[in-house]
């Protein structure tokens, strides 16, 4: 049986797997040739969502390995994967003697998983990052399970909205007026009618990606005391990620209506309210998307551009002017981040330590642009 420290395990292998049973599971430079030029950040996140033991086939913080090669852990995809392949590329770079024009820098985050509010989100706007002079940012993807790498240009915005309603209170044994449950139930409605549209429009066009129509999910609902007593109030939470096509002014306009048409008392507020969606350029004549998408071709590897479903640390980098790509170098794997029996091959991990050792090069040798100066 595989298991820790087999003698004959490649040490690239061994590392990721001491990396994966450091439990950052929550609730808890090198110099380029070329100074002037702007640097290439590779950006990973080191905290991991929380497991259901018991649902595991193995401790997700053993980091066991199959005796096919299969490494489970919690972050064997999402994505201490990642963090480790850039350092072995960077490392079997340096160990070649390689020097490149423009400085590579990592940054290994906390606090991705619950919003980056003490993360990414804070530190981009410290001088200390605005010392990186970072140009251009890799972060995380996610895993592909066809023969094609997905690369992440965009992400949809996400925002957290709680409606409130107030109404009459009184016995239940009554047929109250203007009550709480009526007026939010009439939200709801409005909302999960708009969210039954966008799922028609992803399921009706197969060419159609998740990341390109709005998701809602209804995930909380909030209110009442007792079965006789109708309360005074009620509150329903929504999980929304908008496309990045979404006039967002326009929708928060819409909310507002949804919200007067059931009637006098009901408000709602963002718990989290993302309003400045970027995309970075996958347009040939973009010089950063050049040097990847060559690389990526020289490989053979194919490419399929999307824009995120879900929030990463990205949407700060890009927010604050960084162009940045999305990319886990994972396919022919199914995407198991955040779910029981996380796990990436060793083949594969280590793939992805010869992409990066490919791409680093190419990306850190991009010529001077008009915006390094
Ligand atoms: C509080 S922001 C949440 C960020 C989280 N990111 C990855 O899963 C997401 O739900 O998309
Ligand atoms: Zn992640
Ligand atoms: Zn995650």
């Amino acid at each position: 049986m595989a298991s820790k420290g087999r003698e004959d395990e490649h040490p690239s292998v061994t590392l990721f797997r001491q990396y994966l049973r450091i439990r950052t599971v929550h609730p808890e430079p090198d110099y380029g040739t070329n100074p002037r030029l702007s640097s290439l950040l590779l950006n990973s996140h080191t905290d991991v969502v929380p497991v259901f033991k018991e649902h595991w086939s193995h401790d997700p913080f053993e980091a066991f390995k199959d005796a096919e090669g299969y490494i489970y852990a919690r972050g064997a995809q999402d994505m201490k994967c990642v963090s480790i392949q850039y350092l072995e590329a960077v490392r079997r770079l340096k160990a070649e003697g390689h020097h490149f024009p423009r400085t590579i820098h990592m940054t290994f985050v906390p606090d991705e998983e619950i919003g980056g509010f003490q993360g990414m989100k804070l530190f981009v706007q410290r001088p200390e990052f605005q010392a990186l002079r970072a140009g251009f940012a890799l972060d995380e993807g996610l895993a592909n399970p066809t023969d094609a790498f997905t690369v992440y240009y965009s992400e949809r915005s996400i925002w957290w909205v709680r409606i409130t309603s107030t109404g009459k209170p009184g016995h239940a044994s009554l047929f109250i007026e203007d009550t709480a449950a009526e007026k939010l139930h009439k939200v709801v409605s409005s909302i999960l009618a708009f969210r039954e549209k966008e799922r028609q429009r992803l399921q009706s066009n197969p060419h159609q990606k998740l990341g390109a129509v709005t998701t809602v999910n209804l995930t909380k609902l909030e209110g009442g005391t007792a079965f006789n007593v109708v309360p005074a109030t009620m509150s329903a939470s929504f999980d929304f990620r908008l496309a990045p096509d979404m006039d967002l002014k326009a929708f928060e306009e819409q909310l507002q209506s949804w919200c007067q048409a059931a009637g006098e008392g009901v408000t709602f507020e963002f718990v989290q309210k993302f309003m400045e969606p970027r995309v970075t350029s996958i347009d040939d004549s973009d010089p950063w998307w050049a040097a990847f998408s060559r690389v990526c071709k020289d490989m053979n590897l194919t490419l399929e551009p999307e824009i995120f479903p879900a929030a990463t640390d990205s949407r700060y980098l890009r927010k604050v002017g960084v162009p940045a790509l999305g990319f886990s170098p994972m396919n022919r794997t199914p995407r198991l981040l955040h779910d029981h029996d996380e796990r990436l091959h060793e083949d594969m991990f280590l793939h992805g330590v010869d992409i990066y050792t490919q791409l680093l090069p190419a990306l850190a040798s991009v010529p001077a642009l008009p915006s390094d100066s």
